[in-house]
């Protein structure tokens, strides 16, 4: 079965609107753990309007032994001023798994994967300081990426597969050329030894036809759609939703 992360950046988001303590990220994640995710999901970005430190903090200790605990992000980013970077919050914290992604420091949200025969050389220190703190690694790449196999030898062992575009063609109603694409960059990441995550505006919609065409798709981390779905259903109902359909 595909792993659930669940993404409650969006919870965040409600919550420092009023800069007070709710919605409360903790009861949220407690009840998307209760209702059987398999794992929670951070995007903690230098800006902090969402995801702060304390809460990357607060919720690594309560997934601990519970769920994987996944941290996304750019290694780079906020490298100065009060946010203290991705790498010394995996040290802190040990999450289960780290991906990373190549954001810019003021990007709205994540929109493209490395390119990895140009930026490997970059990655190798960051993912072997990752992987002696104990953290898998998993770096976040578009459909059609190659290079698969330098990663491997550098050390990491899965990609995220960048769903956006999916998730666009799948609305406008012309899915095959892309969920195409989606299923041979899966194909060829698991030749070259790679297990394969996707993400980014992945909703019940449009998970069952992306899932059904990706044979062996280890991990799922959804946030945007899920917890807007969630304000109408609840957060229980909708995650044991999204699990119906990964099953
Ligand atoms: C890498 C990715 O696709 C997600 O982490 C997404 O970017 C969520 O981040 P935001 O919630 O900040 O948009
Ligand atoms: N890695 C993708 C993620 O964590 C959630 O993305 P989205 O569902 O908020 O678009």
């Amino acid at each position: 079965m595909t792993l659930l992360s669940v993404n409650v950046n969006k919870i965040a988001v409600l919550r420092n609107s009023r800069g007070g303590t709710e919605p409360d990220i903790l009861r949220a994640a407690h009840t998307c753990i209760d209702a059987g995710c398999g794992g929670i999901t951070v995007h903690p970005r230098p800006d902090q309007r969402h995801i702060r430190p304390d809460d990357v903090r607060a919720l690594a200790a309560i997934t601990r032994g519970r769920v994987e605990y996944n941290i996304e992000g750019n290694p780079f980013a906020g490298a100065r001023g009060s946010y203290p970077g991705l790498i010394e919050l995996a040290r802190e914290t040990k999450p289960t798994q780290v991906t990373l992604v190549p954001d810019g420091d003021g990007q709205i949200t994540s929109d493209h994967g490395f390119d990895l025969t140009r930026d490997i050389d970059t990655l190798k220190p960051l993912v072997a300081v990752l992987r002696d703190i104990g953290c898998r690694v998993s770096l976040f790449v578009d459909s059609g990426a190659t290079g698969f196999e330098a990663a491997v030898a550098i050390g990491v062992q899965r990609i995220e597969i960048y769903t956006g575009p999916y998730a666009q063609a799948f609305e406008e109603g012309h899915v095959q050329e892309e969920l195409a694409r989606c299923a041979d960059t899966a194909r060829r990441a698991q030749h070259a030894g790679l297990a394969v995550n996707a993400g980014h505006d992945l909703s019940q919609a449009n998970l069952g036809t992306f899932k059904a065409a990706i044979p062996g798709l280890a991990e799922v981390s959804i946030g945007h759609a899920l917890i807007g779905e969630a304000l109408y259903e609840g957060m229980a109902t909708t995650v044991r939703k999204y699990l119906q359909i990964l099953r």
